[in-house]
């Protein structure tokens, strides 16, 4: 029998499923705010967790990485009285057991929990899997914990793995840690054409650049050519197929891959057999394959432009990363190591960092991931040269001004929202209330002050930002008596 928490603000609701739980000999705890869950989820080792979305002190579906980020991983069910096709989606993608609503029926509910429990009990007595290398992949954070587990299992099995994830998240890292921890690496051996034709490949990971790929030579470079095949084919060349036999091969940007290749291709992976351009005969190549992409390979699908069979092919194991702002635990990790990597690589002294920077980074949403953090780093070291220590003062000032104008603008959500609380409570204030367009005045004062601030009051870089035309900038700098910089003013004066 199995031990159950269930959270939900509804008292009827716990002592109804406590009950219920309790009489099929399960033991049963009860919470009913998210506080007090998580406080005993983190106290005991539950299997199964119930958990409502609107609980009084916040969104249920928020503690889910937490609960699953658990020493002893229990199963989630989200028993919700107002599903959500996204809510759903949500709590799927970060390990929910289910997804059920308040009025389904009590066999749909104790048929899940029963399946949860059977799950949990044959999950404690299977072996782990071994520890997986992590190579250089950094991240500690509950989102991330699920993809080091999915990366475990793909590493010891052949199944073909997608990785899918915003660009820079880290899918070519994973990649090549699936292949550096299975078996094929081991048996590694170098690759037969040189390296230099494929600088990315090692051993036997073979990486294609799928959006890279010149359509006209797309054949050949993935299964190669016989000499003589067409115009310019002076000699017989090996393909990036037959240069992953026995290894892993990689193919980046999936979604690029053209129609008319994916077809072949699928023929090629069902069979591991593959036709040089121009040659009778087909060869043999046991690859294992990993794919990954940015883009959403059933929406392409559903547009006719990647195929279905080859789409239900590559997913047997799907790897989803989460996008940096997601997981803001990870980066000052993120940017130790990073740091420490390229000052070693620099032959500079190691630096250290001014707490608001780290701040100022943990705030920022970093649209290009991990990528974009790296980049940061690295211009900031060439920024900073000899000085000891990384102050904000060193990050690109885009970055920074994205950073002050997000405060300015949390500033005046938190304005707004405690204003209408106001509204909502009082209503002896409201001679304080002000017009509208009044309103709408002081927030544009409020806007370009912050805007002029955080650029230095450039005006080429405020223009930029904020999209506002030159002359429209003056004429609103004028209106709320707002200087800009002297030396703006002088190139305006002489240009
Ligand atoms: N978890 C991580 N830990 C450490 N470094 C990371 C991590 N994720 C990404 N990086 C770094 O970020 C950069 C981009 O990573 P990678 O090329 O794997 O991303 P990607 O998702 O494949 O990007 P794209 O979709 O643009 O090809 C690399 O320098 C990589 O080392």
């Amino acid at each position: 029998m199995g031990n159950v928490l269930v959270i939900d603000d509804d008292a009827a609701v716990c002592d109804a499923l406590s009950e219920l739980l309790t009489h099929m000999g399960h033991a049963v705890d009860t919470a009913m705010r998210r506080d007090s869950g998580m406080e005993k989820a983190s106290s005991n080792a539950y299997d199964v967790i119930l958990l409502d979305v609107k609980m009084p002190d916040g969104n249920g579906l928020d503690l889910l990485p937490k609960l699953k980020s658990q020493a002893n991983d229990p199963e989630v069910i989200i028993v919700t009285g107002y599903g959500t096709a996204s809510g759903a989606e949500f709590a799927l993608k970060n390990g929910a057991w289910d997804y059920l609503e308040k009025k389904a029926s009590v066999e749909d509910l104790l048929l899940s929990i029963n399946r949860a429990l059977q799950y949990q009990k044959e999950k404690q007595g299977s072996q782990p899997l071994a520890p997986v290398k992590r190579e250089r992949i950094i991240g500690s954070s509950p989102k991330m914990r699920p993809c080091f587990d999915l990366l475990a299992q793909a590493a010891v099995s052949e199944v073909n793995v997608l990785i899918t994830g915003e660009t820079g998240t880290g899918k070519e890292l994973f990649a090549r840690a699936i292949h550096s921890n299975s078996p094929r690496a081991a048996h590694g051996t170098e690759s037969v054409v040189p390296l230099k034709r494929n600088p990315r490949a090692e051993k036997n990971f073979v990486v294609v650049d799928c959006a890279a790929l010149p359509e006209t030579l797309v054949e050949s470079v993935l299964f190669g050519h016989e000499k003589g095949a067409f115009t310019g084919a002076d000699q017989t060349q090996q393909g990036l197929v037959a240069q992953a036999d026995g290894g892993t091969l990689f193919l980046d940007e999936v979604g690029e891959l053209p129609l008319a290749v994916q077809k072949n291709f699928l023929r090629v992976l069902q069979e591991k057999r593959y036709r040089p351009v121009g040659s009778k005969r087909e060869r043999e190549s046991n690859f294992r394959l990993v794919a990954a992409t940015h883009r959403n390979l059933e929406q392409l699908q559903q547009d006719g432009k990647f195929r279905q069979d080859l789409l239900y092919r590559l997913r047997a194991l799907t790897i989803d990363l989460p996008p940096l702002r997601e997981r803001r635990e990870d980066i000052k990790e993120l940017v130790r190591h990073h740091t420490a990597r390229l000052c070693r690589s620099y032959k500079m002294d190691s630096k250290g960092f001014d707490p608001d920077l780290l701040e100022a980074l943990m705030a920022y949403e970093w649209p290009g991931n991990v990528r974009e953090l790296v980049n940061t780093i690295d211009g900031m070291l060439a920024v900073a040269g000899q000085d000891a220590t990384l102050f904000p003062k060193h990050l690109p000032l885009h970055i920074r001004v994205k950073i002050v104008c997000n405060a300015f603008k949390e500033k005046a959500q938190t304005k707004e929202s405690s204003d209408d609380h106001e509204d909502s409570t009082s209503s002896s204030d409201a001679d304080s209330l002000i017009s509208f367009k009044e309103y709408r005045l002081n927030a544009e004062k409020r806007y370009l002050e912050n805007l002029m601030d955080g650029t230095g009051r450039n005006i080429a870089q405020a223009c930029k930002i904020s999209g506002i035309s030159r002359s429209r900038l003056y004429e609103l700098l004028t209106k709320h008596q707002i200087g800009e910089s002297e030396e703006e003013d002088e190139n305006q004066q002489t240009g």
